[in-house]
């Protein structure tokens, strides 16, 4: 698992465990490991050039103490300092190991486009430090960190603990910000490394054990092994009802399609028996691709909605009658209210969902976690809201963040099959939270795994699923 906590939990662990410990050894701890990260991939010290813009916390002072790591192995190092109060140790470690403050007229040519001592800008250095800000920062940029990055602009970017100018617990950005090829962190995630857009700006991920004693997290995301764990399958005597029944309420003559596809997903599998309940024509296009699927009956979960057309509120309140845990997608979450309190997922998209709380959709978009997690209290039920790295929120407010999948994936009918694939994890005994959150990993993973790199359609995701299943299973 990922774990992600706020930085109101790091400060406290930090805090508890500063005490136990010489001053100064948590950040030696950080540095030692931002400089090893930055050597494995320069590739090496000797012969490297680094630039580490330095603000004025302890991000900086990180920067600047690995900048004095990498300074001894080789690495020609220069500061680049944007506060006046740059970490006082970290500047001396940094000279004393060779490393070069750079000096406040070169910066300023820098930063004018114009190059420092022979060098070509920002083609004069392999890699930038970001200690620009990090947990302490506020959002956003001041202008001279926004001339510095403008002056380095094509020099990839390790950035320290977190992209500085992105708001660290929310994942939200607000002006401008540092978009890093990679991001060191130190002693946990923070939930602007999960959550878009500020997860898109932290590049690749790496994590620097600091020795945090940690609380439960804020945020979460599944690793393959947590999925693996949760899994439903079958014991030595199983049978199919044993292992649940998914019941399909969707598609209809107007939208046939999504009843295949949402079948698809159900018939991935993980439950022991499909149903469909639905209009004849599709019951037979159903048939064509999934012969075992039979007509209405007894059911341990319904997914209810997508392409339902006009008849998505008569199907909820059927589904409803039945008592059992419900994936209401697409045209039933316009009827949502009717499922508040009743164990469910909601899995609606940006749109959706700003419809659902009455707000902007670009609204939604700016504010993923805060609206994801709004809904699932207004409407006390799951939610699932769709994106590149999608939010699942429960209304006690627990959330985990998905963070497998392709672009390749913004395909039509890619949301049918997710749907049916959590009915599925629901009728086979998995929490609503659960499935929804392992339905959403696996529908990730089983669009990379049918995509190779390339196009896709929904039914590839569908079809690709069995396959992931067992390299789960077998790992
Ligand atoms: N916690 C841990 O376990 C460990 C933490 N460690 C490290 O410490 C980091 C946190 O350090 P921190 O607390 O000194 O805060 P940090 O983010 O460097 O600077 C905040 C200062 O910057 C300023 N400022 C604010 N907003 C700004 C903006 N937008 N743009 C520009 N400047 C801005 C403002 O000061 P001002 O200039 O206004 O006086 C504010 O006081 C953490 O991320 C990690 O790297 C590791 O060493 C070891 C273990
Ligand atoms: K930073």
């Amino acid at each position: 698992m990922i774990r992600a906590h706020t930085v109101a939990q790091v400060r406290a662990a930090e805090a508890a465990l500063m005490a136990t410990l010489p001053e100064g050894t948590l950040m030696q701890r950080a540095a030692h490991g931002l400089a090893h990260v930055v050597l494995e991939t320069l590739g090496g010290g000797y012969g490297r050039r680094v630039v580490a813009l330095v603000g004025s916390g302890d991000n900086g002072g990180d920067a600047l103490h690995a900048g004095a790591v990498l300074a001894r192995r080789g690495v020609q190092v220069e500061a680049w300092l944007l506060s006046t109060q740059a970490h006082a140790g970290g500047v001396a470690a940094l000279r004393a190991a060779g490393g070069r403050v750079l000096p406040a007229a070169e910066a300023v040519a820098a930063a004018r486009g114009r190059h420092g001592h022979g060098g070509t800008g920002g083609g004069h250095w392999d890699l930038v430090l970001d200690g620009i800000v990090g947990i302490g920062g506020k959002p956003g940029l001041r202008p001279e960190a926004v001339a510095a990055l403008e002056a380095l602009a094509g020099v990839p970017v390790v950035a320290v603990d977190v992209p500085s100018g992105v708001d660290v617990d929310t994942g939200e950005v607000d002006g401008p910000h540092v978009r890093a090829a990679l991001t060191v962190t130190f002693g946990t995630h923070k939930p602007c490394h999960l959550l878009d857009p500020a997860a898109e700006a932290c590049g690749a991920l790496t994590l620097v054990d600091i020795g945090l004693d940690l609380p439960e997290p804020d945020v979460e995301a599944l690793q393959p092994e947590d999925v693996a764990a949760l899994l439903p399958r079958p014991g030595p005597q199983a049978h199919k009802y044993t292992r649940g029944v998914v019941g399909v309420r969707a598609g209809s003559a107007t939208y046939p399609g999504a009843g295949v596809l949402s079948v698809a997903g159900a018939a991935c599998g993980l439950a022991g028996m499909v149903r469909y309940d639905g209009d004849a024509a599709v019951l037979e296009l159903v048939h064509r691709g999934h012969p075992e699927v039979i007509g209405p009956g007894r059911v341990q979960a319904w997914v209810v909605g997508s392409g339902s057309d006009t008849g998505a509120e008569v199907a909820l309140r059927a589904s409803l009658a039945d008592d059992v845990p419900l994936v209401v997608d697409a045209d039933a979450l316009a009827h949502a209210d009717l499922v508040r309190g009743r164990p469910a997922v909601l899995t609606p998209h940006a749109g959706e969902l700003a419809r659902m709380l009455g707000v902007p959709r670009a609204e939604v978009e700016q504010r993923w976690l805060h609206h994801a997690r709004r809904a699932a209290v207004e409407h006390d039920a799951v939610v699932l809201l769709k994106a590149r790295h999608t939010v699942v929120a429960a209304p006690d407010g627990r959330v985990r963040v998905t963070t497998t999948g392709t672009p390749w994936l913004a395909t039509a009918g890619a949301g049918d099959v997710l749907g049916g694939l959590i009915g599925a994890l629901l009728a086979a005994g998995l929490a609503p939270y659960d499935a929804a959150s392992v339905g959403s990993w696996l529908h990730g993973a089983a669009a990379t795994l049918a995509s190779g790199g390339g196009p896709l359609v929904a039914g590839d995701v569908a079809e690709a699923l069995g396959d992931l299943v067992a390299l789960l299973v077998a790992a």
